[in-house]
């Protein structure tokens, strides 16, 4: 198939090493995300940026599918105009690097903020957009040379639900849509929907790997008889969440939809429901990558010293963007080239003033994972962790920290005046700590199990030292733990709360065993 193809060829143009360790099946061990599903994963992440009025969201969603909501006083206030606009996320992409990360704003949409922010620099980027972008769009980035434009395949950013769903309507959104039409079989961009089957287990993968990730055992630790209940609760919740906002739930709907967007080729059988499955595969994988970082009772990232925050550029983000942020770099991991280990970091900053963008005043910097350098080859370097034998044949000298890659292949400085910051899925070791504290970054958002760790070929041990750099890790909130008084299962190590060791419960549960006997 034509766009299978030329899926191919981006994925492999920008690796740059042998197809095999895109799929994971010659190493036999772990499936890594292919570019294309993740920038595509990103553009839906962006449009949940949460600055986004989330009530105001949802009520627009109800309309377009249950029909107008009449004289409800809130949405009365909304133009028309504002209504049928969709949030879009867009990212913006150079020879397969991250240039930008945009949500649409009140007054304006993604593809007219990339415009502001790239300008003429947009010429020959691929664009990622979770809705397909409406001719006001359209014709600006056209004209500024871009590559191509891919777009999640539901309704489009001039929604044609409400034209389906009303009969009254005046035919606005489909007259956008044959526009757009127009505007891509006239321009040099090639306007496409990208969207790439998962490899078969990756579901499964990414399902077993956020369980298991620090965030959630962080909880499981510290919460006194907590089961995994808590984490399967809430994937369920962000699912349905997920496909009420990226899924039109009604199949014929869609199918009107598509058609009235030129993809008739997409409506027949078996077509339309490969369609539906590989949309739903890609939900389920974000819904997944987003419930590993919680939003659960009073955990989130603090700092640990409570005297750093007076200043202006010590203060945490709120928690919400703080986790949106992380789950960005929990996306990147998936693209690890280490077997064991994926790590993802971005680097996002905020500037001066608020600007046009739907992410309020931050702005994206830059963002990588952990990789063998750029270039090499399958066979090149050693792959092996330190649990083997050798020491000349582990991969530690070799492989590219996700912290050092999101530096090297930022696409911003980073501002020294600026509130600039990083979010690591795993805490920065000893080779990164001094590297980002160099580089001018203010924060650092973090998992912290590591912590004063000192292995064979990589220490976790000046993290806790670093100065001048404040540190937010993913704890329970300590204001609130004090309030709560301490949690039997949690001590204070370094300002930190820690949950006890597990072999530290089991001993003691040990002892009161014996103890009863
Ligand atoms: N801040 C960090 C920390 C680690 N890494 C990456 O994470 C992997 C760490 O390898 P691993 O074998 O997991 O080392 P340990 O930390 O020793 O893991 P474990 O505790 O499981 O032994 C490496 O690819 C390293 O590049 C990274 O990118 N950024």
């Amino acid at each position: 198939m034509k766009e299978g193809e030329q899926m191919q060829n981006l994925e492999g143009a920008g690796a740059g090493r042998s197809v095999s360790t895109q799929t994971g099946s010659m190493t036999g061990q772990m499936p890594r995300l292919s570019k294309v599903n993740l920038f595509t994963l990103l553009s839906l992440w962006m449009e949940l940026f949460p600055t986004v009025e989330k009530k105001q969201k949802l009520q627009t969603k109800e309309e377009d599918e249950l029909g107008p909501l009449g004289d409800d006083a809130d949405v009365a206030k909304v133009s028309n105009d504002k209504k049928q606009v969709k949030k879009t996320g867009l990212v913006v992409v150079k020879n397969m690097k991250i240039v930008g990360l945009h949500c649409s704003s009140e007054d304006l949409h993604a593809g007219q903020i990339a415009l502001i922010r790239h300008g003429s620099k947009m010429k020959n980027c691929d664009l990622y957009f979770s809705r397909k972008p409406c001719s006001t769009c359209l014709k600006m980035i056209v004209n500024a040379g871009v590559n191509r434009i891919s777009y999640w395949p539901a309704d489009p950013e001039i929604s044609l639900l409400t034209e389906a769903s009303n009969p009254l309507s005046t035919g606005d959104a489909k007259l956008d849509a044959k526009a757009v039409e127009r505007l891509k079989s006239n321009s040099r961009a090639h306007v496409c929907v990208l969207l790439q089957p998962l490899v078969y287990y990756m579901v499964q993968f990414v399902e077993e790997t956020s369980y298991r990730c620090d965030f959630i055992q962080r909880i499981a630790k510290t919460q006194p008889g907590s089961n995994s209940d808590f984490y399967f609760e809430c994937k369920q919740e962000r699912i349905k969440e997920y496909e009420m906002l990226f899924l039109v739930s009604n199949e014929e709907m869609h199918k009107q939809i598509l058609m009235t967007m030129g993809l008739e080729n997409l409506c027949e059988n078996p077509y339309f429901s490969n369609l539906r499955q590989n949309m739903k595969d890609l939900i389920l994988l974000l819904a997944t990558v987003a419930s590993s970082v919680p939003d659960f009772k009073h955990f989130g990232f603090y700092c640990s010293d409570p005297e750093q925050i007076n200043e202006i550029h010590n203060q945490s983000l709120p928690q919400e963007i703080a986790r949106h942020c992380m789950v960005q770099a929990r996306l990147l991991a998936y693209r690890t080239e280490d077997h064991k280990t994926g790590v993802g970091a971005v680097i996002w900053a905020e500037g001066k003033s608020k600007t046009c963008d739907g992410t309020g005043a931050m702005y994206f910097i830059g963002c990588g994972y952990n990789a063998f350098p750029v270039g090499s080859e399958y066979a090149d370097f050693p792959h092996m962790d330190d649990k083997q034998k050798d020491r000349e044949i582990r991969k530690f000298r070799y492989i590219v920290h996700a912290e050092q890659n999101a530096l090297t292949f930022r696409c911003q400085e980073i501002k020294p005046e600026e509130r600039s910051m990083i979010f690591v899925t795993k805490c920065p070791c000893d080779e990164c700590v001094p590297l980002i504290k160099g580089a001018g970054i203010k924060q650092i958002y973090a998992g912290d199990v590591d912590v004063g760790k000192k292995k064979a070929d990589i220490s976790y041990m000046r993290f806790e030292e670093l100065e001048g750099v404040s540190k937010f890790t993913w704890q329970q909130n300590p204001t609130e733990a004090r309030i709560l008084g301490l949690n039997e299962s949690e001590t204070i190590e370094n300002g930190v709360l820690r949950p006890k060791l597990v072999d530290e419960e089991c001993h003691q549960n040990k002892k009161l065993c014996l103890g009863n006997h």
